[in-house]
């Protein structure tokens, strides 16, 4: 059974974050194993506080991976700096593992995971340790430091966040009107993927698109058949979602 490692931060209810990610993985057969870099406190409506790991404990665990045959590791929330940088470290001990990087910079309810500082790091330490990244429109925004508001931009920023060092990029346009378009750039070109959209909302549909594309990568799948089967994932859990603790949320975590 492949094995996937999700790295990132915890969520206490697994709307998202690294606890959601172990669930997500597990739904799609691989076996997870996982890196804790912070831990946060939020609900349906706040983040109530965040806590970056030290750097030693994100290595250590590293390190405890190395005899477990990781097949792909999925990277989701970094709260600081230090957490970023240890978390780089800690990937280059890997090399040829895929590694699916989810560049979230805030909760859905708006609150901020990441300041200025750990944006700055994501761009320039963890970017280029990126088999795919998978920034939504804010986040795409962020790392460029500029607006990425339509399909246009989607277009323009794939390849111009590849060009600082991602073999690959998924732009998510969830947030746009009309059918759900991503936006994917690698050597192979610029391209779309377009779903209909499902006209309901969902908690945790971005660690929800990359902690499956991880899995089926560490399966053996191509990057697109693995966007194609995440995508499929992702509107199913849309059209099924289901009420827990006031949010509306994939049914992985029933
Ligand atoms: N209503 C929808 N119907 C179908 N697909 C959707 C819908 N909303 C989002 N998607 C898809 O879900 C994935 C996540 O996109 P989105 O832009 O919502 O990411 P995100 O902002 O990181 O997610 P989150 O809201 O969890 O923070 C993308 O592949 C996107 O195309
Ligand atoms: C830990 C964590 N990861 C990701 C998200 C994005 O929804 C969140 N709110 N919290």
């Amino acid at each position: 059974m492949p094995v996937v490692a999700a790295v990132g931060t915890t969520h206490p209810l697994a709307f998202a974050g690294v606890t959601f990610a172990m669930q997500v993985l597990a739904r799609e057969g691989v076996r997870p194993v996982c890196v804790i870099a912070g831990v946060s406190a939020q609900d349906a409506r706040s983040v109530l506080r965040r806590t970056p790991l030290d750097a030693a404990t994100i290595a250590a665990q590293f390190d405890a991976l190395r005899e477990a045959g990781v097949g792909a590791f999925h990277v989701g929330a970094l709260l600081s700096t230090d957490a970023v940088r240890a978390v780089a470290a800690g990937l280059a001990a890997f090399a040829g593992v895929p590694v699916v990087v989810d560049p979230v910079l805030a909760a859905t309810g708006g609150d901020p995971l990441a300041d200025d500082a750990t944006v700055a790091a994501l761009r320039d330490v963890l970017l280029p340790c990126a088999t795919l990244l998978t920034p939504n429109l804010d986040e795409a925004g962020a790392l460029l430091e500029r607006s990425v508001r339509d399909l246009d931009a989607m277009r323009d920023a794939a390849p111009a966040l590849r060009a600082r060092g991602a073999r690959a990029v998924l732009v998510k346009g969830g947030h746009l009107a009309g059918d759900a378009i991503d936006v994917v750039s690698d050597d192979a070109g610029v391209r779309t993927f377009r779903t209909p959209r499902i006209a309901n909302v969902l908690r945790g549909t971005g660690d929800l698109l990359a902690a499956t594309i991880a899995a089926s990568l560490a399966s053996g799948a191509t990057l697109d058949d693995a966007i194609v089967h995440a995508h499929t994932r992702v509107a199913d859990a849309i059209a099924h979602g289901v009420l827990f603790a006031g949010t509306r949320v994939a049914p992985e975590t029933r």
